[in-house]
């Protein structure tokens, strides 16, 4: 293996893009602090962790806990998707552009501000400048000292057998048990001009903003990327394949979004039939083509972001030396995160199923039970909250209405509008509702859906409720501190109670 196989681009060609002459500079900075001596070669550990992401890191420290020996392998940035490229840089962007809707409206609180143009590249550095922040409290490698695992930041690793990896640098390690956590890539799609599109990872890199944009996709990345270049002033086309937007959530909140992007100026065109090729214009421009309603249509953007998948970091791994093989771009996984091999585990966005920080939290301390302790744990992912950071908020746990009018076609289902909510009221944030299902008796919350101001937070709660069992005439009479956004839980619930029998 050559040191150039260490950063792999389409072209074949490293890109010295912003991101990765960081990602450089991070890698020197986290090698000089490590005080651990270099591993020795020869070593055999019990468990080798590869990519040290929210999965790796969870499930590295959690099989130091239990006494194993431990290396980590990490071929980037420590930290992974969420916090160098992924969840934090995205959260910062919702927050940039909050600030500018809240600007646009502020005179009508008798503020008087003129509204300048975003100064793209002053975004670009604050988005850094907090993810280095929430870098330096990670300290992912003063935890791996500390816990006596050694960590190795020597390129890519790759299977050479079901127990042996090597490091792009040369080095072989040899582990008992392996816990893959190599999580994904913007997938682009394979169609002629592709590489003339923008992925998620690189929007940080674009030169300036985009006047028109294409946003190809509306799962959570492009409905989140779509509200944020729709606020800095980009005239947005959201394109989905899909029969709706948001098209994992329940169906109210893609109604919302769909409705409430379209209010603001949003092009959405959900079940399109097609992408079909990218051209670049003589003026630099980017031509699309796509199908829709059995006809060709095609629009000329400034930058095309593709948003449409998130396959895992497989293809440079070498599982066939494992014997292990990919099934739709994830390796797959038994219940208790055991690949085909049994001693090879596949977690977090590796394995495809709940590509959510959280999960992979969760997924890598049960994957380092079962390696080092041999048990059989499971994740009871069922109560898996998330949401996302668009204008304005959704977020959801448990089943759908739909999924749950399957199981259970006389379950209970209310929906409280925040035009009923004093808080929501006040803030002029009247877009938005709560749903919960309940089972038919009404003692097990099934699922809770909101889109509206602070819905991930509201739904956080409704989560801890789900996870102590509490019964809905329980949670109809919790006190909730006027005015808050909570508050609609408390209406939902008593909301439940009246709802009749064959609602
Ligand atoms: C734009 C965006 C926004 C998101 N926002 C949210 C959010 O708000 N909330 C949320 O819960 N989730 C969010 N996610 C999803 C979240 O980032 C992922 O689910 C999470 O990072 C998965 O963790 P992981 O450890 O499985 O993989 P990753 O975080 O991707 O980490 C994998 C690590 O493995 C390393 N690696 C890969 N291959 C190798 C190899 N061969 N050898 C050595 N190392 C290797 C990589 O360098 C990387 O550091 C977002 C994702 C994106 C793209
Ligand atoms: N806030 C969050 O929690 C958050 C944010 C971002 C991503 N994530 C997670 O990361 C993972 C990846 O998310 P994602 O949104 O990048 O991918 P995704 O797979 O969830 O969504 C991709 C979308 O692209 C569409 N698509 C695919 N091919 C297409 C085509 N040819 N033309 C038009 N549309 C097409 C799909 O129908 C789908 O709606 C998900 O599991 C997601 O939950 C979470």
């Amino acid at each position: 293996m050559t040191t150039d196989q260490h950063t792999s681009y389409p072209s074949g060609q490293p890109r010295r893009t912003h991101a990765n002459m960081r990602a450089s500079q991070d890698r020197l900075k986290e090698t000089s602090m490590m005080d651990t001596p270099a591993p020795d070669v020869a070593t055999t550990y019990d468990v080798a962790v590869i990519g040290a992401g929210p999965a790796g890191t969870a499930a590295a420290l959690r099989a130091a806990e239990l006494g194993a020996r431990v290396v980590v392998l990490e071929a980037d940035r420590l930290g992974g998707t969420c916090v160098n490229t992924g969840c934090v840089p995205t959260r910062v962007l919702a927050k940039t552009a909050r600030m500018m809707r809240e600007v646009r409206t502020a005179h009508a609180y008798g503020i008087a501000v003129r509204l300048e143009d975003i100064d793209w590249p002053t975004t670009v550095a604050r988005v850094q400048q907090r993810v280095d922040k929430v870098r330096s409290i990670k300290r992912e490698a003063q935890r791996f000292a500390s816990a006596g695992i050694d960590l190795i930041l020597e390129g890519k690793a790759r299977f050479v057998d079901a127990n042996t990896l090597q490091l792009d640098s040369g080095r072989r390690v040899t582990a008992r048990s392996v816990i893959i956590c190599v999580g994904g890539h913007s997938r682009r799609l394979p169609i002629p001009g592709a590489e003339l599109a923008t992925v998620p990872e690189h929007v940080l890199d674009l030169p300036a903003l985009p006047k028109s944009v294409a946003i190809i996709g509306a799962g959570n990345t492009g409905a989140q990327l779509a509200t944020i270049l729709s606020s800095f002033g980009s005239a947005v086309t959201l394109l989905d394949l899909a029969p709706r937007v948001l098209m994992a959530s329940d169906g109210a909140i893609s109604a919302a979004i769909a409705r409430a992007f379209r209010e603001q100026g949003m092009v959405v065109e959900e079940g399109i039939e097609g992408v079909e090729r990218l051209e670049q214009a003589d003026d630099g421009s980017i031509v699309l083509h796509w199908r829709a309603s059995g006809q060709p249509v095609e629009a000329v953007f400034d930058t095309v972001i593709m948003a449409t998948g998130w396959p895992a970091d497989v293809e440079d791994l070498g599982l066939a030396q494992a014997g292990l093989e990919t099934v739709r771009s994830a390796i797959p996984v038994d219940p208790q995160f055991r690949t085909a091999a049994s001693h090879i585990f596949a977690v977090g966005d590796a394995n495809g199923s709940d590509m959510l920080v959280q999960a992979a939290n969760f997924e890598g301390e049960v994957a380092a039970e079962n390696a080092v302790l041999g048990t059989n744990r499971r994740s009871p992912h069922q109560l898996l909250p998330a949401g996302g950071f668009t204008d304005p908020d959704y977020a959801g746990v448990g089943w759908t209405e739909d999924r749950a009018r399957q199981s259970d076609p006389l379950c209970v289902v209310a929906v409280v509008p925040f035009t009923s909510l004093d808080r929501a009221v006040i803030d002029d944030r009247e877009t938005g509702f709560l749903k919960l299902i309940a089972d038919r008796r009404r003692e097990v919350i099934l699922g809770a859906h909101a889109v509206g101001e602070n819905a991930v937070e509201v739904i956080q709660s409704v989560t801890t409720a789900m996870a102590a069992s509490v019964e809905v005439s329980t949670l109809a009479s919790v006190k909730f501190a006027y005015p808050t956004y909570s508050a609609i839980i408390g209406m939902a619930a008593r909301e439940l109670l009246r709802v009749p029998a064959d609602n």
